[in-house]
């Protein structure tokens, strides 16, 4: 019920634990003393030889020992305070720090709900283990024997049977531990699945409405929680018995002791002042451990988290790539190949140069693999066969610091907070000022606008949901526009948006390409009509590339992806005016 790693992660807890135990002793030496001064006056009252002067020191020592008592309870409390404190904060910065080494592609390995609960819920859980737990852990072995050294002044025996009833305590919590531990184990992996649920369909929750889904996931998740409700019942019935044993064997054994006493009182082996001191004492001897007993449970739990903790901490990390991005240089892939699962290939062979300045784009069907090539540009995937290098530096060799400063990517779902549109706009560049601001919202066609609201002060709603789609493309483009990297990766940046801000964005593009390196994946060809290259993409693999006319010319995939979506904008447009026409 020790664990090393976890104590030695927090050393700092040590020291703290120590003080506790210490406190706690110096009030139990105070409270033998008020109680062998008690005693001894209960003593002399009965034998009627008692004094006030007697009376009088009885009653300042029960005042002193009080108030040593207080300080010592107060000073306790304050250890177990530092000690949680510290110990939630080195914690919780070790999982912090290893999330930032895992790097963005943390997703492959650990759910980000799984992270947030461990972070939370789980470090709270620990801060009973180190501030309850352990100090009561070495008290509760230091107590008993510092009363057994004490009654073996009084009576022997009486003190022997004490102390031999005090193991009976962690005999009972031993017999439920390896049950205990099990239990535990599902319940958190109860508690984590739920979160897990709960969170996903929370973030999906519009779409559940739309699709009068949301009764069928309630359901789903009502089957969920009552699962949790089990186990947890479970888990509250396997406290409550242990802590009916503990107190059976704890309340049994003072009682033994007490007994005891009064036997030997009666056959004269120790004297009325004695007797009552073991009387009075002997609970004193199973109190701490029937205390660690309650604690165990809590501490179970902790320990449980702490599982969770390591094994999250114990991802393997990826190798911390050192090498920096050369500035200058093109993007070169060389038969490269992926998988996700290490089963299914979804990129095979891949050739493919992103020039350092133009314009580069792809094209293919949904799910060929263009955003898994934009995907491993970004460092996300770095278990890709082949090479990818930018200038003369492997990608893999790339910190992950200086490969997102060297490119900048705009999906479809670029991420708004809650602020400020200056704050948003800042994060692409924290030092730029307002001139600068207004510049960029200039080029994406956003300025207009955000005059007629609150300027650079308007708010901006979680993920950007006081905007329209466009606006907040818009705004996403000027954030990217501010970070100023040699590299632009646009993944269906302008799919889901209005013509207006989708022309914008492509005018915007073509005039970055002209000093820097701009990669394009879009669906739709009439958007990367202009590039120097497209790379045309079918099954995982590079089947064409050219430029526009180079691959009309060659009358394969590319131009039957042509064709059929110019007749299909050919018909929706020949279907809007008639439309149109009718409502006239
Ligand atoms: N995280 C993932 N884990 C496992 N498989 C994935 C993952 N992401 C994508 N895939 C699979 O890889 C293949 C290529 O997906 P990718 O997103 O690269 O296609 P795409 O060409 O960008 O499609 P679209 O144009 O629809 O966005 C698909 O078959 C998809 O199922």
């Amino acid at each position: 019920m020790i664990k090393k790693r976890l104590l030695n992660m927090v050393p700092e807890s040590k020291r703290y634990i120590a003080f506790n135990v210490l406190f706690q002793w110096i009030s139990l030496i105070a409270n033998i003393v008020m109680m062998a001064a008690i005693t001894g006056l209960l003593a002399s009252l009965f034998l009627g030889t008692n004094s006030n002067e007697q009376i009088g020191k009885t009653a300042v020592i029960c005042v002193i020992v009080l108030f040593v008592r207080a300080i010592c309870s107060i000073c306790s409390s304050r250890m177990g305070y530092l000690s949680s404190k510290t110990v939630k904060k080195v914690i919780r910065e070790q999982i912090y720090k290893k999330l930032l080494r895992l790097g963005t592609g943390y997703k492959e390995k650990v759910q980000t709900s799984e992270i947030v609960q461990v972070a939370v819920e789980g470090v709270e859980q620990l801060e009973t283990y180190f501030s309850a737990y352990m100090p009561q852990f070495f008290y509760a072995m230091l107590a008993p024997l510092t009363l057994f050294i004490v009654l073996c002044f009084v009576n022997v025996p009486s003190a022997v049977v004490l102390l031999i009833c005090v193991p009976l305590i962690p005999i009972a919590i031993a017999a439920v531990q390896t049950w205990a531990k099990k239990l535990l184990s599902k319940y958190w992996g109860q508690y984590t699945a739920l979160g897990d649920t709960f969170l996903e369909n929370l973030q999906g929750l519009t779409t559940l409405k739309i699709y009068q889904s949301d009764t069928y996931k309630n359901e789903e998740m009502n089957q969920e929680a009552e699962k949790f409700r089990k186990i947890t019942m479970k888990v509250l019935t396997m406290q409550l018995n242990s802590i009916t044993i503990m107190d059976f064997i704890a309340y049994g054994g003072a009682a033994l002791g007490m007994i005891l006493a009064a036997t030997q009182f009666q056959s004269g082996h120790v004297d009325l002042q004695g007797c009552l001191l073991i009387i009075l004492l002997s609970a004193d001897f199973f109190i701490p451990m029937r205390q660690l007993g309650s604690f165990f449970h809590i501490a179970m739990n902790g320990m449980a988290a702490s599982d969770k903790i390591f094994a999250l901490l114990d991802l393997p990390e990826p190798d911390q790539a050192k090498k920096d991005c050369q500035r200058e240089g093109d993007i070169v892939c060389e038969n490269v190949c992926f998988s996700y699962d290490g089963e299914r290939q979804v990129l095979t062979d891949i050739n493919l140069t992103i020039a350092k300045k133009g314009l580069t784009a792809i094209a293919g069907e949904s799910g060929c693999g263009k955003s898994t090539i934009a995907s491993i540009l970004m460092g996300r995937s770095k278990n890709y066969k082949g090479s990818i290098k930018i200038g003369d530096t492997e990608l893999r060799d790339i910190s992950e610091e200086s490969l997102l400063k060297h490119i900048t990517y705009v999906s479809h779902q670029s991420y708004l907070f809650k602020g400020t549109v200056r704050e948003n706009l800042l994060m692409g560049d924290p030092k730029a000022i307002d001139d600068k601001l207004w510049e960029v919202l200039e080029h994406v066609n956003l300025a207009a606008f955000l005059r007629t609201e609150n300027g650079l002060d308007t708010v901006v709603l979680e993920k950007g949901s006081n905007f329209s789609g466009g606006q907040c493309q818009r705004l996403a483009l000027a954030r990217a526009l501010l970070h100023d990297s040699p590299v632009y990766i646009f993944d269906e940046a302008t799919s889901n948006i209005d013509v207006e801000s989708e022309n914008d964005i492509i005018a915007e593009m073509l005039r970055m390409a002209q000093t820097r390196s701009v990669f394009v994946i879009s669906h739709r060809l009439a958007n990367i009509t202009k590039a120097n290259q497209i790379y045309v993409m079918e099954k995982g693999m590079i089947c064409e590339s050219g430029t526009q006319d180079e691959l009309l010319a060659k009358k394969g995939v590319y131009k039957k992806l042509w064709e059929t979506q110019q007749s299909l904008e050919k018909y929706t447009k020949s279907d809007t005016k008639v439309g149109k026409e009718k409502l006239a």
